[in-house]
């Protein structure tokens, strides 16, 4: 899965059995785990996990962060709000390698309710393999960041 990287991870009581899956397949693959929570089955909001994670990577005490609550689209949202974080909302393996690719995406989220356990595996492994493409990207990925402005 790549070399050795920390990633942080995080979730809502929705995604934690999938975060607990995803950050083993991590650490079987010798990555780093920054695990921001949560830890049990108590009902969460899942914006605190979206936020906690997305900090980690803007501060870059990780490379990039994993998330997970019921759907993927709130914990994403909540992550996305963060400047400089792209987090891209994954189904398969397809997008998150494009995510990667296109995008240069450095959080992905998952819906645990959504998304099946080994869809999410093979995800999470192409988006770590898949470097960012550059090229005709790189305007349109400048574009994402907070101090762009459109010029209508
Ligand atoms: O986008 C939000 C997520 O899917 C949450 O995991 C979901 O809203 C939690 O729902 P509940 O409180 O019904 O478990």
């Amino acid at each position: 899965m790549s070399s050795p990287l920390t990633i942080a991870v995080g979730a809502d009581h929705a995604g934690l059995a999938l975060k607990a899956t995803l950050r083993q397949a991590l650490e079987e693959a010798g990555h780093s785990v920054l695990d921001m929570g949560t830890h049990g089955p108590e009902s969460v909001d899942y914006p605190d996990f979206g936020a906690a994670v997305a900090e980690a990577v803007q501060a870059g005490r990780a490379r990039y962060g994993v998330l997970v609550c019921g759907t993927g689209i709130g914990i994403s949202i909540a992550a996305n709000r963060l400047p400089g974080i792209r987090c891209a909302l994954a189904h398969d393996a397809t997008g998150a390698r494009l995510s990667r690719e296109h995008n240069d995406a450095n959080v992905i989220a998952f819906g645990a309710r959504m998304t099946g356990v080994e869809p999410a595996l093979e995800a999470l492994r192409a988006f770590l393999a898949t470097p960012y493409a550059g090229g005709r990207h790189d305007r349109r990925v400048l574009k994402l960041s907070p101090d762009w402005t459109r010029t209508p």
